[in-house]
């Protein structure tokens, strides 16, 4: 088992990424002295597959386990969700002391840390993410919210977990659609801060589509390790955390114009990223043969690039509500070559338009 330390003084804690590890578990719960009680959220699908061995695990502990599902799929990131799982909070009665497990995608522990950090101002939380985008970005860092119909994750909480387990061999249960849209998340990773990482995925395709434990491992594992680094210098995007955005400006409209449900995260993650290296090239800050790696990798991995039959003007209407926004103006992260990056204020609409133009597909 591989194990990282994400540096944040107090809010200090462990991820630990390894094959077959979800039976150690309780043990790992055990170490750090919570209270008595554990609520497992996940959802139905989830739960089918690994909600017995966690369950098990966690009580053999000695804890004492509820279990709370909700639906499957973005729209479900919801306040009105929020709602139902704060009634199953106090249903399963836990205390200040008890501990919220997050077992799922990053739908699962978003807003199960979103409740965490707000059932009786905050309960220890935990995070077992069961997906590629959840295991190398959402579980890590402390970012927890539901959406709002108007914008992605609008409201929402900087609460970091106790502890993250990523157990790469459930990613062989998701379906191929799922996997390759968080890889986009780790190759974003790649793209900001790591051109060598970056082209270990132009090098080693097979290897990841195929879940090759070892490809996983390094994949998780150095997604981690970035992540890590960025949130450790700034936890609350007061600065330099806001480049882990990259591709989400745009991304998170095309999100939330389609009401959640055209979409999975890393696809629209996907197209933005490639909003932006086009954007970044009209500005003259970036190479074409930078662009087209990037547009390349993607295609690679099977993800789309393209949208149609979204209305400019609903797309820039949305950008608005973004949350690097700042005094009406938006900031954009944008690349200088794969591995350095920047973020840009007020970019010239027409440039905007004309690069959505390009992505129409
Ligand atoms: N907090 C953060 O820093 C952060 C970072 C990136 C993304 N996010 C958020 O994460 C969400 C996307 O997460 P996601 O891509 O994991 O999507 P998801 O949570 O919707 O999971 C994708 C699908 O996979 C299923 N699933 C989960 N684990 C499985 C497994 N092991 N086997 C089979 N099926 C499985 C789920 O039921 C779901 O249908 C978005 O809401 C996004 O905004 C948050
Ligand atoms: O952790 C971060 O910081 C990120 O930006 C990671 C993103 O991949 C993630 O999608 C995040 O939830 C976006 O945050 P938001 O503040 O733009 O809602
Ligand atoms: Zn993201």
């Amino acid at each position: 088992m591989e194990q990282l330390r994400v540096d944040l003084g107090e809010r200090s804690y462990d991820i630990k990424i390894g094959y077959d590890i979800l039976a150690n578990v309780g043990e790992y719960l055990k170490e750090l002295k919570l209270g008595s009680k554990v609520l497992i959220i996940t959802n139905e699908l989830v739960d089918s597959l690994y909600g017995r061995e966690v369950e098990q695990a966690i009580k053999d502990a000695g804890f004492g386990v509820s279990i709370a599902k909700i639906g499957d799929g973005e729209k479900y990131k919801s306040l009105d969700t929020a709602r139902e799982l704060y009634d199953q909070a106090v249903e399963a009665n836990l205390d200040r002391s008890s501990t919220i497990v997050a077992l799922g995608g990053g739908v699962v522990g978003d807003i199960a840390g979103f409740i965490a950090s707000t059932y009786m101002r905050g309960v220890n939380f935990v995070q077992i993410p069961t997906t590629v985008l959840s295991q190398v970005d959402s579980s890590v860092g402390g970012k927890v919210a539901v959406n709002h119909p108007q914008g992605k994750n609008l409201i929402g909480a900087f609460y970091q977990p106790k502890l993250v387990v990523a157990d790469v061999k459930v990613l062989k249960t998701l379906e191929e659609r799922q996997l390759k849209a968080g890889l986009v998340e780790v190759i974003k990773h790649g793209m900001i801060w790591d051109e060598e990482f970056f082209r270990f995925f132009e090098d080693n395709r097979e290897d990841i589509l195929n879940l090759k434990p070892e490809a996983m491992i390094y994949a998780v594992k150095r997604s981690c390790e970035i992540k890590a680094e960025v949130v450790a210098q700034d936890e609350r995007e007061m600065g330099v955390r806001a480049i882990l955005n990259y591709g989400h400006t745009i991304g998170h409209a095309l999100e939330a114009i389609t009401h959640y449900q055209r979409y999975v995260h890393g696809e629209a993650v996907a197209i933005g990223i490639l909003a932006a290296a086009k954007l970044a090239n009209k500005l003259g800050m970036l190479d074409l043969a930078d662009v087209t790696r990037q547009e390349n990798i993607l295609k690679d991995f099977g993800l789309p690039v393209s949208f149609t039959e979204l209305d400019n003007d609903d797309i820039l209407k949305s950008l608005a509500k973004d949350k690097k926004v700042q005094d009406g103006v938006i900031r954009f992260v944008l690349l200088e070559e794969i591995g350095r990056v920047v973020i840009k204020s007020d970019l010239p609409h027409n440039i905007i338009r004309e690069v959505l133009e390009e992505l129409r597909g």
